[in-house]
């Protein structure tokens, strides 16, 4: 089947995760009959108490893992049915908290072995990987060097560029300004944004920040497993 160009670029339709408890039968509930459209050129944040289930809901829109029940779709298709490594590589891209990137490579490197891995641009991607550092604001002497050597703020904004060199639909991000200063933090939710609005990608952010929550376009509310919109 085709991917339907008029359906959502993502799409929760009642699903429910849950995982075992202990080595016993019983399961853990974490996500009840969520369902949720997702599109393009739009910033959504999720929100709620730790231990909702927000991370649990990335994993499961990013492809990492499967629901118990429901489905969850890419422009109409079942991801079971795409493969979840295929979506992985070519439709979706996460920003983890942990920002994911090799320490002992550079900047530009990390960027263009992400071109590798997954198998865009053939040329060119030396110059396309200096192009989204340069628009992520990674001055050109930093470029070259060692993630390692870069501050927590640097490093996140070279995982952004990371996940657009994948050239994929979708971009999540786990708690993306975490563990940066406030004036570091409102440049990423500014990159964020213009990902979404400029690039016309669909931005998914779990945040506890109120105000990241405030500069997206759609807030999702987790509790006890249900999302609303409230
Ligand atoms: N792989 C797993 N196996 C068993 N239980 C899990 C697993 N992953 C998550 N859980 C449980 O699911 C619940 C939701 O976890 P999740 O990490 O999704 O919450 P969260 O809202 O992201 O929390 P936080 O804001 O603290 O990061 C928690 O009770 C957690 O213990």
């Amino acid at each position: 089947m085709p991917y339907d160009d008029q359906a959502p670029v993502l799409q929760f339709c009642g699903v429910d995760k849950s995982y075992p408890l202990g080595n016993r039968a019983r399961r853990r509930t974490v996500l009840k009959d969520v369902s949720q459209d997702f599109a393009p050129g739009r910033m959504y944040a999720v929100v709620g108490p730790s231990g909702s289930g927000k991370t649990t809901l990335l994993s499961l829109a990013g492809g990492l893992d499967a629901p118990s029940a429901g489905t969850v779709r890419f422009r109409g298709r079942d991801l079971d049915r795409i493969g979840l490594d295929t979506f992985r590589r070519r439709h979706a891209a996460t920003v983890f908290q942990s920002f994911n990137l090799i320490g002992y490579l550079t900047a530009a490197r990390n960027v263009t072995s992400a071109m590798e891995i997954t198998g865009v641009r053939r040329r060119g991607r030396k110059d396309r990987a200096d192009e989204l550092l340069g628009l992520l604001g990674i001055a050109a002497e930093d470029r070259h060097r060692r993630i390692q050597e870069l501050s927590g703020g640097q490093q996140q904004r070279v995982a952004i560029a990371r996940a657009l060199a994948c050239e994929v639909d979708i971009l999540f991000a786990d708690e993306p300004t975490g563990n940066l200063d406030q004036d570091t933090a409102d440049d990423i939710v500014d990159i964020l944004r213009k990902v979404a609005h400029d690039d016309g990608k669909c931005v998914v952010v779990v945040t506890h920040s109120a105000k990241v929550a405030a500069a997206s376009d759609e807030v999702l509310h987790l509790k006890r497993g249900r999302l609303s919109r409230r």
